[in-house]
């Protein structure tokens, strides 16, 4: 089945009165619903282009009709156990956020928020039914793409890391590491989660839109149908992408750009992969953006809609042009009607349970037979009405039944899975394919068997890894020794499936390793020692042997250890201390420090007539205020370092924004700079690396000696005590 692509054009805005209306929308022969979009050629106006989808809403169209026609025959079978994807797609300012969440009246309510009001309805209706036999279990994450990064919306923005959350490949699929999964029972309770999140969410005003998405942001809802032992769990993942910019047209500033530039090459990344995909290239781009490395792994195996805003006026108009011919790419697409397997609470080892992070998907891939129709497609196949221009042959393809032999097609690894049980077509189901009969599993042995004229390089990788794949399945289903004993601790099972899944050569164990290691950074540099310990502790399962990462687990355990202690003290002492007595001591101290700070100044003062960038001069009292200008000893010398030069390098090396931000000069951004820049390139390391001169610090992307000067200056100032 076929990526279902539908148009809504918008009203004009307020500001959009009284200009040329360009686009259009027009029904062909056979139904009354449009289906046609309408745009003038650029380089030629007194022709148009005409590009067909399923249904084509214009500006009349309501939320409701929306969600009607489109959205709402997907429930049934997201409870069937079909995964549902549905992407709002289209230039900044055509209307996707609001499609996707609306506005806040009952009327203004988007597709997300009455998707979930239907799948709450059709879940209590289920339960009913069944007298209770049946329970629904609905659980929700939210994140955005923001920069190429992943961002966990249920969290605050404050606990965010700056390389945000990892990407781990997992079987088929793409999955985000540590994402917040949250159980939610009510729509009031979605209500409020979801408001909470999107007030997390990256907008700006742009002049294109004065609230404008500068991220992708991607909604899963996960639904747990379970009748007696059996569990049906399916994923509906509802996704607002940020709108592609011209920037000659935005006049973003600098900031802006950068996201800009960032939302633009995710969605060339998309279109490549896209294309890729409907030219049956071996290579799928999908790695080169994170977006789609999430989304094209996966998120299509079951029903696809994807919703495409228009703007009708023409100062969209080469946008407009642009959005419609990567749609018409897009409906080419056929994704697999695959339902997902239900799976037994009790199930034996081997089974695949299904959980957020270990559902299989399936990358995007065209069907053969649409290639092959590829050239028929290039002439429109549903004449238009007499009247209507000829549309362009090239920009015209049409949408009727195309029938899919891959439904019953198995995933590599996986058992064959059943597909849709819903084939007769009807109007009020646009899901439904042609075919009436259920489709017939076939061994994943078949295609072994034919032989395939001019077959690639990367064709015969694949089929030798899909079969060894097979064999190595088939070999573990044959070997009750590898059930698990009833006995065997969580622990110990989960350490022995690692073992296996390296022994087998199926996972490649280092790579998940570092993410744990670069899970466990972030935690450290949050100061979060428990977590990092924890993190630190599962890394090790796969560097056993590496001394670096035990020394690392024994400090970190001394100082959680030693915290422990401090606290306990530090409880007893605020029992026995008045708290002011602490303060003229602190006071003295500081007094003693700035006196240190003078000296060294002074004595270093003496080198500076060598050094070219920077010139320090000893200082008296009276001079204070002024900043210091640093020797160039004290710059790249780690033995010559005032007590000032090391508490800068301190609480630099603490890689804490709230620490940083403090220093002068610096605020949120630059901090959050300097640690993005001392954390480029240690990802593959497992050991942090400290910044130990002044030097080093001022070459430090976003930095450079001015900052410094301004840093180091700043320490006087008591707030950074
Ligand atoms: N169908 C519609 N009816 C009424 N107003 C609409 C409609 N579609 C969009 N708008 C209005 O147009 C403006 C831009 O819409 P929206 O913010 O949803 O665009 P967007 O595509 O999500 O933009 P971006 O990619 O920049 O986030 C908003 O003020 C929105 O209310």
């Amino acid at each position: 089945m076929g990526i279902r692509v539908v148009a809504r054009i918008r009203p004009q805005q307020s500001h959009e009165l009284g200009k040329d209306v360009i686009v259009s929308t027009a029904s062909n022969a056979e139904s009354e619903q449009p289906t046609l979009v309408k745009i003038p050629n650029p380089k030629n106006e007194s022709e148009d282009f005409t590009f067909q989808f399923s249904s084509v809403y214009d500006h009349t169209a309501t939320q409701q009709q929306i969600f009607d026609n489109e959205v709402s025959p997907t429930i049934k079978h997201l409870f069937n156990g079909f995964d549902v994807t549905i992407f709002a797609y289209g230039s900044t300012g055509t209307g996707k956020t609001h499609t996707m969440r609306g506005g806040k009246t009952l009327a203004e309510r988007g597709v997300i928020p009455r998707l979930l009001s239907g799948i709450y309805r059709r879940a209590r209706k289920i339960v009913k039914d069944s007298e209770r036999e049946t329970t629904v279990e609905i659980t929700l994450s939210y994140y955005e793409i923001y920069n190429d990064k992943v961002f966990d919306l249920f969290e605050a923005p404050e606990k965010r890391t700056l390389a945000g959350l990892p990407l781990r490949d997992n079987g088929c699929k793409t999955v985000v590491v540590g994402l917040t999964e949250r159980p939610c029972e009510s729509l009031k309770e979605f209500e409020n989660l979801y408001d909470q999140a999107n007030i997390n969410r990256s907008t700006s005003a742009t002049k294109l839109n004065a609230a404008s998405s500068r991220s992708h942001a991607i909604l899963g809802i996960r639904l747990a149908v379970t009748t007696g032992d059996e569990v049906r769990t399916s994923i509906a993942s509802a996704i607002d992408l940020a709108g592609s910019e011209d920037n000659r047209r935005t006049q973003n500033g600098k900031e802006r750009m950068v996201e800009s530039a960032s939302i633009n090459k995710s969605l060339f990344t998309l279109a490549k992969c896209v294309e890729a995909i409907s030219q049956k290239d071996a290579r799928i781009p999908y790695r080169e953006s994170k977006m789609t490395r999430i989304l094209s792994l996966g998120q299509n195996n079951g029903l696809t809609v994807m919703i495409l805003n228009l703007a009708p006026v023409r100062s969209f108009h080469l946008d407009t042009l642009s959005s419609l011919n990567f749609a018409n790419r897009t409906k080419r697409i056929e994704v697999r009607e695959i339902e997902n397997e239900p799976v037994f609470k009790q199930c034996p080892r081997g089974v695949p349970t299904v959980s957020g992070s270990n559902i299989r998907r399936q990358p995007l891939r065209p069907l053969a037979s649409i290639v092959h129709n590829a050239s028929a497609m290039h002439a429109p196949k549903n004449p238009l009405k007499q009247g209507d221009k000829q549309a362009k042959a090239f920009s015209v393809y049409s949408d009727r039944a195309r029938h899919s032999n891959m439904g019953s097609r198995p995933i590599r690894g996986e058992p064959p899975r059943r597909s849709s049980p819903l084939k007769r077509p009807s109007p009020a189901d646009p899901f439904m394919s042609s075919s009436s009969r259920p489709q017939k599993r076939r061994s994943p042995y078949r295609l072994m068997s034919r032989p395939q004229p001019g077959i690639s390089k990367e064709a015969i990788e694949d089929i030798i890894e899909r079969k060894v794949t097979d064999i190595l399945a088939a070999r573990a289903l044959d070997q009750p020794s590898i059930a698990p004993q009833p006995e065997t601790s969580e622990e110990v099972q989960r350490r022995l499936d690692l073992l296996e899944k390296r022994i087998d050569g199926q996972d490649d164990g280092r790579e998940q390793g570092l993410t744990f290691l670069l899970m466990a950074k972030q935690h450290a540099v949050r100061g979060e020692d428990a977590s990092a310990l924890r993190m630190y502790s599962l890394a090790k399962d796969f560097f056993p042997d590496n001394k670096k990462l035990d020394v690392k687990i024994e400090k970190l355990r001394e100082k959680i250890q030693e915290k422990k202690e401090e606290g306990r003290r530090k409880e007893v002492e605020l029992q026995l201390v008045k708290p002011l007595v602490i303060e003229p001591s602190k006071k003295k101290n500081r007094a003693e420090q700035d006196d240190d700070d003078y000296r060294d100044e002074a004595v270093h003062g003496q080198n500076c007539e060598s050094d070219g960038g920077f010139h320090c001069k000893a200082r008296t009292k009276k001079q204070r205020s002024r900043p210091v200008r640093l020797s160039s000893a004290e710059l790249g010398n780690e033995d010559v370092q005032t007590p000032r030069t090391k508490q800068l390098l301190e609480i630099v090396n603490t890689r804490d924004v709230s620490q940083i931000r403090l220093l002068k000069g610096v605020g949120a951004k630059k901090a959050e700079a300097i640690i993005e820049a001392l954390c480029t390139g240690e990802e593959d390391e497992d050991e942090l690396r400290p910044v130990t001169s002044l030097r080093q610090l001022g070459q430090l992307r976003g930095v450079g000696t001015k900052t410094v000067e301004n840093m180091r200056f700043g320490l006087q100032n008591p707030a950074i005590e």
